[in-house]
């Protein structure tokens, strides 16, 4: 909504009943650190906070400092080493990858001040109240997305002058007893990683790098063979095939289930802390996905043809419910840990020696279990494929 008038008197009184209203909201930011992303999507970072952020802050009298970054983890180096007393809280101006940058540097520095371990899986982590605000300027936005319910910068801008506040889960991936990343939207193995891996060699080619490495990952139909085990959420969290979409009970203690475990060949193993919507899916990947109950939802796609993969892909962007194939496994988890089944290459070349007798009888083989995938967090790469995830 714009307000505009001609009339002086008028401007200067709704001026003047804007800023006593924010005078008396409790909590609201006064002072903030601002790290732009100038490589974000279209390099637009530095110019839609000079222009449409910047003057918002200055008008709700919010002093910044601002860092325009000059090289990747630049904002997360800078969260780890820098004084905070002075800072109500940090702006992230860029994407996903931006946002998860800043979230690493907040929660590690949380974690270090508190004496906790990051890599024990089992540790029980600090809260951090040190706020993150995010003015989406990124290819996907899907976290600002999924928050908020737009991309927009304006409307971030609001949010973070009057203080609003949405707690988000976050999940710690763990290899055996080293921290990889912390997640807070999509962990995807499989077809979301592959993608990941080949967009990242073409970022010259922007936003579009995703369509193009969409299009080469579905048509190599790439299988990957492994074990998933996982601890069910229970108690009144809701299930990921709900309509309904209103919040639902957070973790509580005593909310203990066992653990179950299946194997086999997956096209994509997806998990979301939150629905993980954006431009591209307007109900995400998981639409039922909640903001801040303490689980994850776990999205298992089996081996299936490309036909029906291409179906299931395809409704991520109709209404129409992508989970409902009887190729699509999904549960609400707390936790999860994955085992690829990869081939040794003396198996890879016993498996080459057979074939040449039983080529096509086991053509449909050659895909499977020769090599892993990465995974994708929250739009980065992480290497090892063997990872527990809390
Ligand atoms: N000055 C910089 N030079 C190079 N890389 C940077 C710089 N500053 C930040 N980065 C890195 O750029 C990566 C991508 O940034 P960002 O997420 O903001 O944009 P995007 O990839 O276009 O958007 P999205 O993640 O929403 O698709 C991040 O991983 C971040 O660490």
């Amino acid at each position: 909504v714009t307000f505009s008038t001609s009339v002086r008197a008028l401007h200067h009184q709704w001026m003047q009943t804007i800023e006593d209203q924010l005078h008396y909201k409790a909590v609201r930011p006064h002072s903030l650190l601002v790290f732009i992303n100038p490589v974000a999507a279209i390099q637009q970072a530095v110019d839609i906070y000079q222009f449409k952020v910047a003057p918002l802050f200055k008008l709700a009298k919010i002093t910044t400092v601002v860092i325009v970054t000059d090289y990747a983890n630049h904002a997360r180096d800078y969260i780890l080493a820098t004084d905070f007393h002075k800072y109500d809280g940090v702006v992230c101006v860029g994407g996903d990858g931006m946002f998860s940058e800043l979230m690493q540097g907040v929660i590690r520095r949380t974690q270090t001040k508190a004496g906790v371990d990051l890599n024990n899986p089992k540790a029980r982590l600090a809260k951090c109240h040190l706020r993150i605000g995010i003015i989406p300027a990124g290819s996907t936005n899907s976290v600002c997305y999924s928050t908020t319910g737009v991309s927009d910068p304006v409307t971030s801008a609001l949010h973070i002058i009057v203080g609003d506040c949405q707690p988000l889960d976050v999940c710690s991936v763990h290899q055996r007893n080293t921290l990889l990343k912390y997640s807070a939207s999509l962990l995807g193995y499989g077809f979301f990683g592959d993608i990941l891996k080949d967009a990242e060699r073409a970022r010259w080619l922007r936003a579009s790098r995703y369509d193009l490495s969409g299009i080469k990952t579905f048509l190599k139909h790439q299988l990957y063979e492994g074990n998933i085990s996982f601890r069910l959420a229970t108690g009144r969290v809701g299930s990921p095939r709900d309509k309904c979409r209103s919040q639902t009970d957070s973790f509580s203690a005593g909310d203990e289930a066992n653990w179950n475990e299946l194997e086999g060949k997956f096209l994509a193993i997806n998990g979301a802390c939150i629905s993980c919507c954006s431009f591209r899916s307007s109900q995400g990947l998981s639409p039922s996905g909640h903001l801040a109950n303490g689980a994850l939802d776990l999205i298992l796609v089996h081996k299936c043809s490309k036909f029906n993969f291409l179906r299931h892909l395809f409704r991520h962007v109709t209404n129409n419910d992508q989970l409902d194939f009887p190729f699509v496994e999904v549960y609400r988890v707390r936790e999860f840990k994955f085992l690829p089944y990869v081939m040794s290459s003396r198996e890879i070349a016993l498996k080459k020696q057979k074939r040449k007798s039983h080529f096509r009888r086991n053509i449909w083989r050659r895909n499977v279990g020769r090599k892993s995938s990465s995974w994708n967090s929250d739009g980065e790469l992480i290497m090892p494929a063997a990872i527990e995830v809390k």
